[in-house]
């Protein structure tokens, strides 16, 4: 049987996403807490968006793959069904 992977409520990330920097990019949920002080574009930028959608943050600056590889050690689990957003929902499960 596959892992268990956690899930979360919208509202729930909202209330703890500080101080333990935690935010939601695709329907995933990411802990950044011990990346801060290593992510290129600064520790601000992601304490900023600590306890919201992040997606479209993360989307503008046109992360690399290199990124995008590096975010799945941050990964904590991921939104449940009802929160997920269909847009990256149906990217997840076509790509
Ligand atoms: C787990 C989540 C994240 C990871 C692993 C990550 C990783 C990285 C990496 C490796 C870079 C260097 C450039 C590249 O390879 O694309 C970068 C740059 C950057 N990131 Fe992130 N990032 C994350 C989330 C975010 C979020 C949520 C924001 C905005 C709120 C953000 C804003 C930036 C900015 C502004 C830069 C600098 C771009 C530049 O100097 O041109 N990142 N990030």
């Amino acid at each position: 049987m596959a892992a268990e992977v956690k899930k979360f409520t919208r509202k729930e990330i909202a209330e703890t996403g500080k101080p333990a920097t935690r935010f939601i990019i695709h329907n995933y949920v990411y802990d950044v807490s011990k990346f801060l002080d290593e992510h290129p574009g600064g520790h601000e930028v992601l304490v900023d968006v600590a306890g919201k959608d992040a997606s479209e943050n993360f989307d503008d600056i046109g992360h690399s793959i290199d990124a995008k590889e590096l975010m799945k050690k941050y990964r904590i689990g991921e939104l449940v069904k009802e929160d997920k957003n269909s847009l990256y929902y149906y990217l997840s499960i076509i790509v």
